[in-house]
């Protein structure tokens, strides 16, 4: 009977006419144009929108393709996803049931489709009682049903999820670089190329230390140098160095260097550098609120002539783990770690970043102390669980990212914690050494050595209170 209503009181009409609503605007468009202007109206009509979006193209690319963007996927949103959605939920088993109205179902909103380099996202807002674990555990059959080689899912907010449908894995393409941008924010220095094509940025301040591993050639020291290159030409960051490698991998900070040394064998000249730091470090947490007014080195403006402080420990098992060291070495490595561990614990609020990378990553090289009081920890390739748990921490059992999943053929591939704690793959850039030690050799001006920024205060003549305790 509901149809004769329809046809009876017109209602048809008027839902065929907005079924076709675009269609019938795009008519009456013509007809008006050509009833107003003639021939000349419409010619002006067909040719008009091409030209003005070839200017558009030339004056403002950047807006233009950003629009094109945006109209492929939302025809993609109506047609390619939005007709099989509802059907793809049921054969994923995501839809639900309506409770009192047997035989009908609801499912997930498909709300947007959107762009990126690795393959169309499908923005989706999830039913209640739902969470993003129950399209994890169906992601397989999503990227079947989807058409796709994989689908990635991630939590966007409460209710919501992105489907990531990856059509090629963008982490498998090297990102190399023939120059550096300087780092002049901290607080947003980019480090690495995600999943998704995007950079990844680290706000370097209030962090203490970071921690990384991975296998030999598995890219953790060319994933330091990109960084490297970066902020080495901020004038307020300084680099001290030391390389346990004994080899050259970073003989090209030199020249920016306020500090190197690649000594393998002689912890003692590791241990004058380390003390230096370390008293640094003192100095400015005893005087920094009297002499520039805030506790907090973050809360101060940077400023070259109180720079940010990074040291670099790479190989730091070389120094850290006592294992068939004599006596005295034994005894020299304690001190070298104790003093490590304060810079890791107490370094944040003077300024001072300790970064510590190892290929044995151990609780013996990298004291579980230590690592659980960096804030930013890096795993690039590693071969078994354990190692990954040293790096990662705990966290890494549960997660189905793990760096012992990373092919051997992707050096600069590594697994890091997202701003949320989640893990995820990233890729470091590449620059190569020669490109390296270009910058470090322009920005050689900008080098203070570290002997003038330790200058001695009277509070430093107070007793070492982790003396006590190393
Ligand atoms: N991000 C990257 N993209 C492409 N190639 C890379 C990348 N990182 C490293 N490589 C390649 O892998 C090689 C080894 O890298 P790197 O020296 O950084 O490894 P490592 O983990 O520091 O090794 P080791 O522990 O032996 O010092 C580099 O010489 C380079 O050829």
């Amino acid at each position: 009977m509901m149809w004769l209503l329809k046809v009876v009181t017109g209602v048809w009409l008027l839902q065929l006419a907005w079924r076709f609503k675009r269609a019938l605007a795009a008519a009456a468009l013509v007809v008006f144009v050509f009833a107003a202007y003639g021939w000349a109206g419409l010619l002006v009509l067909v040719v008009c929108p091409p030209l003005l979006a070839l200017a558009w193209r030339w004056v403002h690319p950047w807006s233009y393709w950003r629009f094109v963007g945006w109209l492929v996927a939302r025809h993609r949103l109506r047609t390619v996803y939005g007709l099989r959605w509802v059907e793809v939920m049921q054969s994923c088993g995501l839809h639900r049931p309506l409770p009192g109205r047997p035989g009908e179902f609801a499912t997930p909103r498909l709300v947007q489709v959107t762009e990126s380099p690795v393959g169309d996202v499908l923005h989706v807002r999830l039913l209640t009682g739902q969470e993003p674990g129950d399209f994890e555990c169906q992601a397989a059959e999503l990227a079947h049903a989807l058409n796709a080689p994989a689908v990635r899912v991630t939590s966007t907010g409460p209710g919501l999820v992105d489907l990531t449908l990856v059509e090629r894995d963008v982490l498998a393409d090297g990102v190399v670089l023939d120059d550096v941008d300087p780092v002049t924010d901290l607080r947003a220095v980019r480090f690495a190329v995600g999943e998704d094509g995007a950079w990844r940025t680290r706000d370097y301040a209030n962090i203490a230390a970071e921690v990384g591993g991975g296998v030999p050639g598995s890219g953790k020291t060319a994933g330091e140098t990109s960084l490297a290159c970066g902020l080495i030409q901020n004038p307020a960051v300084q680099y001290v160095v030391i390389d346990g490698k004994g080899g050259e991998d970073w003989s090209w900070n030199t020249p920016r260097a306020a500090a190197y040394t690649n000594e393998d064998e002689d912890l003692n000249v590791v241990l004058d550098l380390v003390e230096s730091v370390h008293q640094l470090m003192r100095a400015r947490l005893k005087t920094q609120k009297t002499q520039r007014g805030q506790a907090n080195f973050w809360n101060l403006p940077l400023d070259p002539a109180h720079p940010v402080v990074f040291l670099v420990v790479d190989e730091v098992q070389t120094f850290t783990d006592a294992k068939g060291m004599d006596k005295d070495t034994k005894t020299v490595a304690a001190t070298i770690t104790a003093r490590l561990s304060a810079l890791v614990k107490k370094g944040r609020s003077a300024g001072i970043i300790t970064r510590l990378l190892t290929q044995k990553p151990t609780s013996d090289a990298i004291p579980t102390a230590i690592r659980d009081n960096a804030s930013v920890r890096t795993a690039w390739r590693v071969l078994s669980d354990d190692a990954a748990e040293a790096i990662l921490g705990p966290v890494v059992r549960g997660s189905a990212v793990s760096p012992v999943d990373i092919p051997a053929g992707m050096p600069g591939v590594a697994v890091v914690a997202d701003a949320g704690g989640q893990l995820e793959r990233v890729r470091f850039p590449y620059i190569d050494e020669h490109t390296a030690e270009q910058i470090a050799t322009r920005t050689a001006d900008l080098r203070r050595d570290l002997t003038d920024l330790t200058s001695p205060t009277p509070a430093d003549k107070a007793p070492a209170d982790e003396e006590a305790s190393a």
